[in-house]
């Protein structure tokens, strides 16, 4: 095995929280970085065999998304690097103006890479491509919850089309058996419909400086590139707070929340935030923390373990954005999970899970978390991570649309 390290580029959270998960199935050592990590940081990355730099930068305008994904790269080279691998949604999330394809146009112009291959697909999670085309539990991306996402709505199943609007390189398609459209082009999506399919690309790309899609195709690629291998993912349990009460913040807008949320509040406290509410974030936020304070005061069996939801249901978004107009009705709730995760924190709380890849975001910033190392697995690209750095606290991100129904039940039963 050579001693190969793989730096990889994620345009969200979760989704990067996703890969790593991916890339701990092979026994790899990963740590998750959030943000571009200063160069000196002395964060000591020496033991990873890949890093994960996760940024916010999917639905930022593509040339800020560009410099971040460039800089990325740059720590990423300077940590020794060998491969890179360019991350983002399984759905391929992005608008006509990019992101996808001007970062990935970048990347391969910074390391002088003039082919560059696409393969979003993730058929554990039901997202699939065939013909170039994108489907997502069997149904057209087009016609799939996705249409109506609020940043990124995507209208066309097509990933040709897609990324031929972000990019002025020529675009095609390419089947593992044998099938394509425009090969020669220098952009290609890669259909896989099955993990051999999956397999095969990782084969055919073996050999790739560097690579772009979802967090499914990365494992194997790293597997058939020989990337480093150090045997082991790193172990997230903590003696010190073993069990302690969990508090779950829900900002997510998805229906796999919604159900999830839910499914949890058939058991266990629920408080549903109302932001349409005008008592300033202040207020909203102490009277989650005495709620939450007054379960940790119940006597009981078990530790508390209670939710926190932002979006019960579309009438309760809605009415928060008629209330405050859409960014700020977003804004207004992220500033109020982030008040609640830093107060849990002065309650002493040492373990969240966080539904929605903003929400995540928000919650990482807040607590001023620079990275984690990555544990057990929860569902198919969801794992338990811990933060590096005092005080520690584990962590369950979890991209909005991922895990079953119990979710929430199984992130406990894996919980550190
Ligand atoms: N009641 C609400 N009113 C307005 N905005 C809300 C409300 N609840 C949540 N939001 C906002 O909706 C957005 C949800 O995005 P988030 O990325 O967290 O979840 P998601 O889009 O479902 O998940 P993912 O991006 O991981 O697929 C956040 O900006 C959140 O603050
Ligand atoms: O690829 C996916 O589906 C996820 O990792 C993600 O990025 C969701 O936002």
């Amino acid at each position: 095995m050579t001693s190969q390290r793989l730096g990889c580029i994620a345009d969200d959270y979760t989704g990067a929280t996703d890969l790593c998960s991916m890339l701990v199935r092979s026994g790899r050592r990963v740590v998750q970085c959030f943000g571009v990590p200063e160069l000196a940081s002395g964060q000591n990355l020496s033991d990873a065999d890949a890093v994960v730099v996760a940024l916010k930068s999917r639905s930022i305008p593509a040339p800020e998304a560009v410099d971040e994904s460039l800089s990325a790269l740059r720590f990423l080279q300077s940590w020794g690097g060998d491969r890179f691998f360019f991350k983002y949604c399984s759905t391929f999330d992005s608008t006509k103006q990019g992101n996808i394809g001007p970062v990935a146009d970048a990347l391969g112009t910074a390391l002088d890479v003039d082919r560059l291959m696409f393969c979003p697909a993730f058929p554990e999670n039901g997202r699939t491509v065939h013909c170039g085309h994108l489907f997502v539990d069997g149904v057209p991306l087009s016609e799939s919850g996705m249409r109506n996402h609020p940043l990124n709505p995507m209208t066309d199943s097509n990933l040709v089309r897609v990324l031929q609007a972000q990019t002025s390189h020529s675009v095609g398609w390419l089947s593992t058996h044998g099938k394509s459209a425009n090969p020669n082009a220098s952009r290609i999506i890669v259909d896989a419909i099955t993990d051999d399919d999956l397999r095969a690309v990782a084969d055919i790309a073996s050999s790739e400086r560097l690579l772009t899609g979802g967090s499914a195709i990365a494992r194997y690629w790293a597997d058939a590139a020989q990337i480093r291998c150090s045997g082991g993912p790193t172990e997230t349990r903590s003696t010190d707070h073993d069990k302690g009460p969990c508090v779950i913040l829900a900002g997510s807008c998805s229906d796999a929340t919604r159900t999830q949320v839910a499914e949890f509040e058939q058991t266990h406290p629920v408080l549903h935030l109302n932001v349409a509410d005008t008592a300033n974030i202040e207020s909203i936020a102490g009277m989650a923390l005495k709620w939450c304070s007054n379960h940790w005061n119940r006597q009981g069996d078990q530790p508390p373990v209670v939710l926190i939801s932002s979006a019960e249901n579309s009438q309760a978004v809605d009415a928060a954005r008629q209330q405050w107009g859409e960014r700020e009705a977003a804004e207004r709730t992220e500033a109020i999970f982030a008040l609640i995760s830093v107060g849990l924190r002065e309650q002493g709380i040492t373990r969240l899970i966080v539904a929605g890849g903003e929400t995540s975001g928000t919650v990482v910033a807040a607590l001023k978390i620079p990275a984690v190392r990555i544990g057990r697995e929860i569902a198919p690209g969801v794992p338990w991570v811990t933060s590096i750095g005092e005080p520690t606290i584990s962590l369950a991100l979890k991209s909005g649309n991922f895990g079953g129904k119990s979710f929430f039940f199984d992130a406990l039963e894996t919980s550190p």
